[in-house]
């Protein structure tokens, strides 16, 4: 486990982004510094004026003018603090989205299998409350914390220098103040993050019912969502109320203890004072510097828990920050050759896959050639590998050995905007942005205008989507989850004719037409063979009449390729094809007895 970073390193981190609105928070400070030093001169005015006009010289006059330079020193410091306001109102909101697009866009970057690894709930609050706990500590916190420290610096000198016998007095009470002070930081950094934590795997479970609401809805399940849920929301308030009476414990003795000292700092003054020992107007002073003194140290806890809270949210932000993309472009990356009218080939040698959370070999070996133009079927049991064999070739993985080569380049020499304009992929379960029907069409590609129109028209053609026209607004209707809800077939082909669009050299179909019936997914699949030519093709299907399409059949088979051929050679000659077809189609309910007749 990493030893945790001192929290002064992990918040010094914040400085990249903070860095353009630090003239802005250096003003707000030094305004609210301002505002304190004013503060601080009060008692020193009164100091003059109860030793001077009032006592000694006894001149109402002075005293009249003593009182309109503390109602002077009042006012300015009040334009002080709407000064610290204004200044500190807006930098910190340019900081938050500095870094809230800085995560984003590093998510984007960041490899499939770190998504596979992160929740939902936990990325999204990191990317909403933690950056606005970030954003308040960086504006208020980080000021209010230098200025009050440095107030009380200032006023712990000046009463020293009042009387030092009672600032010695005063300072006493800061030994069980910084005893207690570090107790509280020990306690409240652990809850501070834990409540964090608690709160992303909220998060995470709203998303998931939120997403999941028919299954949960068709099973009756709500009520046990609902259990769920109030335990978490349980845990995390558990969590909240433990932070709570950590800060209310410590924020009570840092208000009681100077009271306290105080009471008898008065003692000893009172004494001084009437053995001459202190003048009254140093007295006054004394206990007037006092109170400016104590509203800082009140604060202390609320800042030390702000400056916490923030550590725990940057630390959680930097996380996801410092996890470097393992899929990342080559230092010299190189170009693909001029695309071949004929098609690109692709090429698989010696590949093997162990998925990054472990376990043993998924694919151990494989070796297929996929010749310019041609379309390939991948046929094998479910769980066999062919979904992660497809998404080796885009480098949505990356192969842990061996290699893919598309025209006799290595992808991973590739820059991954080379790559994906090259191949293109249609998964099984379509995502569907919240766009219209053209904007999801043309998500892969910048074409705009007549032409953009004209490659929608002849994509949704191909994927035989004609029924997008109809769509209550045409192809501007708005359908993913914000929009319409498309049926699974209808989904399928506007993700096929998305990935149709971007014109690939290489077309990866991991079994989109499984949703479309068996005339539909064989009108889609003659009119893919006829359009695409020039188009090298890797479809996963699972029917008969799809493969039969196919110029030749890849059988995937206990991670290895063990048979390519046609379909009616391998179908005479291949066992575990003629039982993976009959199992995956014909057989699709049907019984394990009635499977084991057609197992070799
Ligand atoms: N994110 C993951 N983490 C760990 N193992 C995974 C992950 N994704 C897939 N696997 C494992 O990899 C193996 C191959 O999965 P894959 O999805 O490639 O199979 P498939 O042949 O496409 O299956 P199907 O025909 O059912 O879609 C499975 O055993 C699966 O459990």
């Amino acid at each position: 486990m990493p030893t945790p970073e001192s929290t002064t390193r992990v918040l010094l981190r914040l400085r990249h982004w903070a860095r353009p609105a630090l003239p802005r928070i250096a003003l707000g400070g030094l305004t609210a510094l301002g505002a304190s030093l004013l503060a601080l001169a009060v008692p020193q005015v009164l100091r003059v004026i109860v030793n001077g006009p009032l006592l000694t010289a006894g001149s109402q006059r002075g005293v009249v003018l003593g009182a309109l330079v503390v109602l002077g020193l009042g006012v300015l410091e009040a334009f002080l603090v709407w000064c610290r306001r204004a200044l500190l109102l807006t930098p910190g909101t340019g900081v938050e989205r500095d870094m809230r697009t800085d995560l984003f866009r590093h998510l984007l970057d960041l490899p499939v299998e770190f998504h596979d690894r992160w929740s939902g709930g936990q990325l999204l609050s990191r990317i909403m409350s933690d950056l606005g706990t970030i954003r308040r500590w960086t504006v208020f916190g980080l000021t209010m914390l230098a200025v009050s420290s440095a107030t009380l610096v200032v006023g712990i000198g000046l009463m020293l220098a009042t009387s030092w016998v009672l600032g010695l007095v005063y300072l006493v009470g800061a030994v069980p103040m910084i005893w207690l002070g570090f107790r509280f930081r020990e306690d409240y950094k652990v809850v501070a993050r834990q409540a964090r934590d608690q709160a992303g795997d909220l998060a995470t479970t709203v998303e998931e019912s939120v997403h999941g609401i028919r299954v949960l809805k068709a099973f009756g399940r709500g009520d046990d969502a609902l259990d769920d849920f109030v335990r978490q929301a349980d845990d995390l308030r558990t969590t909240e109320v433990h932070k709570a009476r950590t800060l209310s414990r410590v924020s009570f003795a840092l208000g009681a203890i100077p009271e306290a000292i105080l009471a008898v700092a008065l003692g000893f003054g009172v004494v001084l004072t009437s053995r001459g020992e202190l003048s009254v107007g140093a007295l006054v002073a004394f206990f007037a510097t006092a109170a400016v003194v104590n509203g800082p140290v009140e604060r202390l806890g609320m800042l030390l828990a702000m400056t916490l809270d923030a550590k725990a949210a940057t630390d959680r932000y930097l996380q996801v920050m410092d996890t470097a993309s393992t899929v990342r472009d080559p230092q010299d990356p190189v170009a693909l050759p001029a695309a071949d009218p004929a098609g690109s080939r692709v090429e698989l040698s010696g590949v093997h896959f162990v998925h990054p959370r472990g376990g043993s070999d998924i694919l151990a070996g494989i070796d297929l050639v996929l010749e310019p133009g041609e379309t390939m079927a991948l046929v094998g049991l479910t769980g066999s590998g062919k979904t992660t064999l497809l998404q080796l070739v885009p480098r949505l993985y990356d192969v842990t050995a061996g290699s893919v080569r598309i025209d006799g380049v290595d992808v991973r020499d590739l820059t991954r905007a080379d790559l994906r304009s090259a191949v293109s992929i249609a998964f099984e379960d379509p995502i569907l942005f919240s766009a219209s029907v053209r904007e999801n069409v043309l998500l892969g590609t910048d074409l705009t205008g007549p032409a953009a129109d004209e490659l929608v028209r002849e994509a949704l053609d191909v994927a035989r989507a004609g029924f997008a026209y109809d769509l209550p607004d045409g192809l501007d209707t708005v359908i993913g989850e914000e929009g319409l809800s498309l049926s699974g077939g209808q989904r399928q082909r506007v993700a096929l004719a998305r990935a149709i669009a971007v014109r690939p050299r290489v077309l990866l179909l991991d079994d989109p037409l499984s949703a479309l019936d068996v005339t539909t997914e064989t009108a889609v699949t003659l009119r893919l063979r006829r359009m695409l030519t020039g188009t090298t093709t890797l479809v996963v299907a699972h029917r008969p009449s799809t493969v039969a399409l196919a110029d030749r059949v890849a059988v995937l088979e206990d991670g290895r390729i063990t048979g390519v051929g046609r379909h009616e050679d391998l179908l005479s000659s291949h066992p575990h094809y003629r039982y993976v077809l009959t199992a995956l189609s014909a057989l699709d309910d049907a019984q394990p007895d009635e499977l084991a007749e057609v197992r070799p």
